[in-house]
């Protein structure tokens, strides 16, 4: 008999349930997480790790599941400061009659500092490890969320009219492109273009849009056929559906997200499935402002990638990507017509792997392997609203809500312990989000 060879690593965390996401449907039980600097060194039982592994720390998580970090694939994180400021409108009405208003009034830098902070909070409290934000001044947002060590795709704006970051898309192109070469090689950030809509941005800067994407491998993330009246009006205007407009325009390639596809027929399958571009369902956003419902399982069925966002906290109103995964499931139950769509499993997938492979990152983010990336959380799952338990992935999907997160570590720096966060000063961010909310009560009346 031979000793095994006992090798050194930093931490090591004791999970009574694991589900890695891959190979899909796997659940594993007293298994030991071991992190070896940013990275997994190995997911193995929990007596091989006594026999095969000393480390620096371990964490025991006895009523836990530990899994991979959540990736939620679209949203305004800055908008967190207009949370219930306009609710039970439709989009276009919400949009052009309070949104751009309040933020033609109120974006700064500041404001994005201070709202993309208060959106990160919420996020690491709630399992998300990485996030892609479409907002104004994405030189701030892409700075404190690589000083707080979460993980962005950040995509810059761009549109036809003047906004606080610019004064039209000759601005948006020139700035966007420093942006992107500031930050395409730093290790949290992967800065991206995000031309508005398709009734934003005319056919002459999305065609720039393209050519910055094929020039830097930037990735595009665009709003698309979000509702009924959008594609009515452009098929009216245009004589084209947007989708086919965009793969026209060379929009839709691989390195393009197109979010919300509520309206969806079967050439717009098909300039999907043939272009690779991928889809970012958001479900609560679309039931809150009526836009209308992705045909999720028929996306998955067609071999068409589909991750998960909440979009903004003025449209949904929260981050939490557990309650998203939660609406997604049951909703797609009833579109299709079949209570097996969207199962348990396959939404974890849509909020893990299918948005690590939406960013293109798939090879190191959205799975629990032998040499990722440790972006890693555990849930409690204690809680009397959780028990009993019979399979720990329905829980989490069907019974849970993000609250339940525990424990979170991004490139294995802890982020969330027993709940709290570690790096960001939440009684100070609060000062700063109370003197935001003063000033947007007094000028909105
Ligand atoms: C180009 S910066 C982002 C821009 O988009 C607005 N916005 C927020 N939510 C939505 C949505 O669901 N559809 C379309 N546009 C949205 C946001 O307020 C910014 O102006
Ligand atoms: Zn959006």
């Amino acid at each position: 008999m031979t000793a095994d060879t006992i090798t050194a690593a930093d931490i090591r965390i004791n999970a009574r349930w694991l589900i890695p996401i891959e190979p899909a449907g796997t659940v594993l039980e007293n298994h030991a997480v071991i992190i070896q600097g940013n990275h997994l060194a190995a997911m193995i039982p929990q007596e091989q790790a006594d026999r095969t592994f000393r480390t620096r720390e371990t964490v025991d998580l006895p009523r836990h599941v530990v899994m991979p970090g959540l990736i939620n694939m679209h949203g305004h994180a800055a908008m967190t400061l207009f949370r219930g400021m306009a609710d039970d409108l439709p989009l276009m009405t919400w949009l052009n009659d309070h949104i751009w208003p309040a933020e033609g009034r109120f974006i700064s830098e500041q404001f994005i500092a201070d709202g993309t902070q208060l959106a990160m909070a919420e996020m690491l409290r709630t399992g998300t490890t990485t996030f892609s934000d479409m907002y104004f001044f994405p030189e701030i947002a892409a700075q404190v969320a690589h000083d707080a060590g979460i993980r962005a795709q950040i995509c810059f704006p761009l549109l036809d009219f003047p906004t606080p970051w610019g004064a039209g898309p000759d601005e948006y192109l020139s700035k966007g492109a420093d942006f992107i070469d500031t930050w395409k090689s730093d290790g949290y950030i992967m800065p991206a273009i995000g031309p508005h809509a398709p009734y934003t941005v005319s056919d002459g800067p999305m065609a720039e849009a393209v050519r910055l994407s094929e020039k830097t491998g930037a990735a595009i993330q665009i709003h698309l056929h979000e509702t009924a009246f959008e594609v009515a009006e452009a098929t009216e205007k245009l004589g084209q559906r947007p989708t086919a407009r965009l793969a026209d325009l060379g929009v839709l390639r691989p390195e393009t997200q197109c979010v919300h596809m509520t309206q969806i027929d079967s050439g717009d399958i098909s300039l999907l499935n043939q272009s690779g571009a991928h889809v970012i369902h958001c479900p609560e956003s679309n039931l809150k402002l009526a836009s209308g419902l992705c045909p999720v399982q028929e996306l998955l069925d067609n071999g068409i990638n589909v991750a998960i966002g909440t979009d903004g906290a003025a449209s949904n109103n929260d981050l939490d990507l557990f309650g998203e995964l939660r609406t997604a499931a049951m909703v797609a139950k009833v579109v299709a017509g079949d209570a097996s769509a969207v199962s348990a499993h396959k939404a974890l997938e849509m909020a893990t792997i299918n948005g690590a492979r939406a960013l293109g990152r798939d090879h190191e983010l959205g799975s629990l392997a032998e040499g990722k990336l440790a972006d890693i959380i555990a849930i409690d799952l204690s809680d009397p609203f959780l028990q009993p338990v019979y399979d720990p992935a329905s829980h989490l999907v069907y019974s849970n809500h993000g609250r339940s997160v525990s424990h979170s570590w991004i490139n294995g720096v802890p982020q969330v312990q027993d709940g709290r966060l570690t790096r960001i000063d939440v009684a100070d961010l609060m000062l700063r989000v109370e003197d935001w909310a003063g000033r947007i009560r007094t000028k909105a009346d």
